[in-house]
């Protein structure tokens, strides 16, 4: 044994197994508790020739660990020299690197349990099998590792364990009443089932449809997974979650499950192998990540995590379990991306995306929120020509369709180039040229002869300028808080100090330009919108 791995056990015989390595000292979770160097090393499927190389190979080995080799266990039965050492290899090998299965002396002295408290891997980097604690380990507890893998229904672990190894497992998982043992089952099927669901497909765009769905079936195969005690398993849910979060520019929740990935990544495989400083440095740089900023539907920053970091309160922020709402305001905040969407926040057209809509079980999904689309208008619409090249908020460019029906007339207003259109509860659907959005009731289009800068940039002023902060305003001549008085006579919507501020605010802050798009009342009536309160769908102009 090495001398090393020997402080933290020792082998010793256990009723039923053969002999078993125990802990000689407490060994907390994380700890590496062996890394070893294979002695033996045969292809998993070996052919003819490879059982002489064996052979071989066992031979030239130096006396002491031929003669540890040859008195391993062995579960198989044999004819000759060659089958007995292949049968010696099948007992104790661990698959390693490309199709490998190797033999290591001390860590074939580990036994199985579905339900082990250490996790065998391979360390490439090292060239070392290396084994780490999922949990505590107590003094004179055995280490167990799962042989299998842990993802498998009571059956599915039964039958290659008396195949292979020939032993019938009665750890704790494997001794659970049938009832239980049915639950455990269901759980390691569901998981299994909604997985699939992320296996089946890829590349970058694969987050963008009903992302909150796909976070809910996430934390649910987490949920089971943790159960199971799977790290690996536990690592690729959270790798995609935070995948997932950042493809919607959420960097707050992109990081705590990339932390998280990580932790279960070290936990299993200790820090030191090739991944682990990749997945260090991807913590580093959220935005690097390829899959980052497809839209902006939940926008965060790295920052914004709530601080309440162990209480069920910040698992149910961290999965979305509640629906989001947008924030209460007094003048529409244009800069929520969860109200105003670019074309990749959208709905998926014709899908039911629970973030949006109300329940599909009657076969529509009619909207539970108000949302829209929003963009720029790049290139006017021409009579004839049944589609807008638009800018949407996220700067993706992007086309608005007009349904057939209107072709030939008269489109709903005259969407002037640099203007900005919006299109209420619009759907990301579908063209030659890539996802547009299609419009089949003029009803829910407007376009205002407004930049969506300046759009934004109002949206701004109003929300400092405009909405009182208890009884205190901001002045928007001179940025100072008071109980003002003297409001723009014009617009009323933006408080002063005195006149001197009011003049500063006209003619050097440009309140002359946004006193004039407040007087449009289509402009006035997207700020004045109550975008936060739903009772029903809407259509233009907007409710006052
Ligand atoms: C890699 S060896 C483990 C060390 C072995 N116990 C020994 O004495 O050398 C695999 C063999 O150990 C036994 N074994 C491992 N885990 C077991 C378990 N949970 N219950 C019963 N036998 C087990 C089986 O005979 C199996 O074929």
């Amino acid at each position: 044994m090495d001398p090393d791995n020997a402080r933290m056990f020792d082998v010793r015989d256990v009723r039923g197994k053969g002999k078993g390595l125990f802990a000689t000292r407490p060994i907390p979770k994380g700890t590496c508790i062996l890394s070893e160097s294979p002695i033996i090393n045969v292809p998993i499927y070996p052919s003819t020739s490879d059982l002489y190389t064996l052979w071989r190979n066992v031979r030239n080995l130096p006396d002491q660990q031929r003669q540890a080799f040859e008195s391993l266990s062995n579960c198989h039965p044999y004819e000759n020299i060659y089958t007995e050492y292949m049968s010696i290899v099948r007992t104790n090998c661990f698959s390693t690197y490309e199709d490998q299965a190797s033999v290591c002396l001390d860590a074939s002295l580990i036994n199985h349990a579905c339900d082990a408290n250490s996790q065998h891997t391979w360390n490439h980097k090292l060239s070392k099998i290396v084994f780490h604690a999922l949990r505590d380990i107590a003094l004179d507890e055995e280490i167990t590792t799962n042989y299998i893998g842990r993802e498998n229904t009571r059956q599915e672990r039964q039958v290659p364990l008396k195949e292979i190894y020939k032993f019938e497992c009665s750890c704790e998982l494997c001794s659970l009443p049938l009832a239980l043992s049915a639950t455990a089952d269901r759980k390691v099927l569901r998981a299994r089932k909604l997985w699939a669901y992320f296996q089946m497909e890829d590349g970058q765009k694969r987050h963008l449809c009903n992302p909150l769905q796909r976070l809910r079936r996430l934390e649910e195969i987490s949920r089971h997974r943790a159960e199971l005690g799977s790290c690996t398993q536990m690592h690729d849910a959270h790798v995609e979650a935070s995948a997932l979060a950042l493809s919607h520019s959420d960097l707050a929740r992109g990081k705590i499950f990339l932390e998280r990935a990580y932790a279960f990544y070290v936990l299993e495989h200790g820090d030191n192998d090739e991944l682990a400083p990749a997945l260090q440095a991807r913590l580093q740089n959220l935005p690097i990540s390829e899959c980052y900023g497809q839209s902006t539907r939940w926008q965060t920053d790295e920052a914004d995590v709530p601080p309440e970091q162990s209480s069920g309160i910040f698992e149910e922020w961290l999965w979305k379990m509640r629906d989001d709402q947008p924030e209460p305001s007094l003048f529409a905040n244009i800069w929520d991306r969860s109200t105003f969407l670019g074309i990749n926040g959208l709905p998926t057209e014709g899908l039911f995306d629970v973030e949006y809509h109300q329940d599909a079980s009657m076969g529509q999904s009619k909207p539970k929120r108000h949302w829209c689309f929003m963009a720029e208008v790049i290139d006017k619409a021409t009579p004839g020509q049944l589609q807008l090249k638009v800018k949407d908020v996220d700067n993706r460019i992007t086309g608005i369709f007009f349904n057939d029906r209107y072709k030939g007339a008269k489109l709903p207003d005259h969407p002037r180039k640099k203007g900005t259109v919006i299109v209420l509860y619009a759907q990301c659907g579908q063209s030659e040229a890539g996802p547009v959005v299609k419009v089949r009731d003029t009803g829910m289009m407007k376009t205002f002869p407004l930049s969506l800068s300046k759009v934004l940039g109002l949206s701004k002023r109003l929300r400092k300028y405009s909405t009182p902060q208890g009884e205190l305003r901001t002045c928007h001549g001179c940025d100072e808080q008071g109980s003002l008085s003297l409001k723009c006579g014009k617009c009323g919507l933006f408080w002063y100090c005195n006149s001197t501020c009011q003049k500063a605010g006209w003619n050097d802050r440009n309140h002359k330009t946004d006193c004039k798009m407040l007087k449009d009342d289509n402009v006035h009536s997207i700020f004045a919108f109550r975008w936060h309160k739903f009772e029903e769908p809407v259509r233009f102009p907007l409710p006052s």
